[in-house]
């Protein structure tokens, strides 16, 4: 059998970095999903590998499970319903195995990605042979939190094949998970994320797992249930980052100026409170609404001063918030800084032609825009029949130019499905 999981990226609306030192943050989930599919092949197709795919930047992986027993001998000591962390010893070991692989020096940020998808992989199912492809339509390492999409959705995959997991399939289609089953989910992910992040506040792969809109501080999640429109213009700076070496750089900062730095959390703990209360609040009138969006601008822009203070702006991030400042509108960046995405609040009462007005003079400042939907559903799985993967004849055309991430796709119904969800949405995110 062959499954699928899907799981969205984010947006933080308030608290990024402060959430890393106990502050409160708000985030949400967008439509923009990462897909792992995971299959274990037959006694009849004789293959003896753990393969990896990550499709969008053409890499495929894949080490003889001999080869993994060899490395990590204590492999099977890991119950996959007790989520557990990568010791240092297994992380030198998984970082051998995927240092043969000789990753491209253009790709050699994804080598952090590897490492945990082989510690999720063998703590989960140890040493047996299959196949994972990995497709995304999130920009990697700019902000849209791609590494807990991807820790999620492989942890989804993963999990809904255990024995132990014993995520059960229903029917055809597109599948929430239980609570408790999330949870798992949930915990795997965040161990995965420790791999990429180094210290990972939790915030990402929470929003990831569980969708919609959360308020999260100190490893709890408290869901927020919205009270207003919402609409946000991501645009991507294009600007490389990595979140790992952001969040470091924030912690030697806090190790310099102790004090100072505990005020800015506090701080931005307030901000984000007020912002979800103000999120949560019900709107009355048209009138009420200005007001929140008015109150929801000015503590974003109270949020992005702090993140200067912070040390994780952008000259980058300042032409963003200078190009949409001439149109009054109020933004910040979002995820780990140093570049990557930054938000624009859009008013409802906003005009189209004002909206293109900003996205027209943001491209042509080189960047990329887009209005994604918020707030949206979580982790999910997805149950495939017929060749699939293995089998499946592949379509073999590249898809690029009708905006559809990575190359070709198989002709498995799943996949099928996929190729028109991308292209609709492409063209509805391609302008407001
Ligand atoms: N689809 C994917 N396949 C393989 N690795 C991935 C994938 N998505 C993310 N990663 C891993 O995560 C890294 C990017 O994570 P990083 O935390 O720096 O950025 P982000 O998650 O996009 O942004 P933020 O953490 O600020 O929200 C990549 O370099 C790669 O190692
Ligand atoms: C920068 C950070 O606060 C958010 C990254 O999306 C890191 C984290 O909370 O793990
Ligand atoms: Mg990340």
């Amino acid at each position: 059998m062959e499954v699928r999981a899907r799981a969205p990226g984010k947006i933080i609306l308030a608290g990024e970095h402060a959430v890393v030192h106990g502050s409160t943050a708000v985030a949400a989930a967008i439509d923009l999903y990462t897909y792992v599919s995971l299959r274990f092949p037959t006694p009849t197709d004789n293959d003896n590998q753990l393969k990896l795919h990550l499709k969008d930047v053409g890499l495929e992986l894949s080490w003889p499970v001999g080869k993994l027993k060899e490395a990590l001998p204590k492999l099977s000591s890991h119950p996959a319903s007790a989520p557990s962390s990568c010791s240092l010893e297994t992380f030198k070991a998984i970082t051998a195995l995927v240092d043969e692989q000789n990753i491209p020096e253009t790709n050699i940020g994804l080598a952090t990605g590897v490492s945990a998808f082989l510690w999720l992989y063998t703590s989960i199912h140890g040493d047996k042979p299959a196949k994972v492809v990995v497709t995304s339509e999130l920009p990697l390492g700019s902000g849209l939190g791609s590494s807990a999409a991807f820790c999620v959705a492989l942890s989804g995959a993963l999990l809904a094949l255990s024995e132990s997991g014993k995520l059960d399939f229903t029917d055809q289609g597109w599948q929430i998970f239980q609570d408790s089953d999330l949870e798992l989910v949930n915990k795997w992910a965040f161990e995965g994320e420790k791999i990429i992040h180094g210290k990972p506040s939790g915030i990402d792969n929470t929003v990831s797992t569980y969708g919609n809109m959360i308020k999260f501080r100190s490893g709890q999640l408290t869901r927020i249930k919205t009270n207003m429109p919402l609409k946000m213009l991501i645009t991507n700076t294009k600007v490389g980052r990595n979140t790992k070496a952001l969040v470091a750089s924030v912690s030697e900062r806090t190790l310099r100026h102790t004090s100072a730095m505990a005020s800015v959390f506090n701080a931005v703990d307030a901000i984000s409170n007020e912002l979800a209360a103000i999120i949560q609040a019900p709107a009355s009138d048209d009138l009420a609404v200005t007001e929140k969006e008015e109150k929801l601008g000015e503590l974003m822009e109270m949020n992005q001063g702090l993140l200067l203070c912070m040390g994780v702006s952008h000259l980058s991030i300042d032409t963003v918030i200078r190009v949409a400042l001439k149109y009054k509108l109020s933004t910040k960046l979002t995820g780990a800084g140093g570049g990557g995405c930054v938000l624009t609040l859009l008013p409802t009462l906003l005009s189209g032609t004002v909206v293109n007005k900003v996205i027209a003079e943001l491209e042509s400042c080189g960047f990329q825009c887009m209005i994604a939907g918020i707030g949206g559903g979580g982790m999910e799985k997805q149950k495939c029949n017929g060749t699939g993967l293995f089998g499946g004849l592949r379509l073999g055309v590249g898809l690029g130019g009708l905006g559809i991430p990575g190359g070709g796709r198989e002709t498995s119904a799943c996949w099928e499905q996929d190729i028109i969800g991308f292209w609709v949405q492409g063209r509805e995110r391609g302008r407001a």
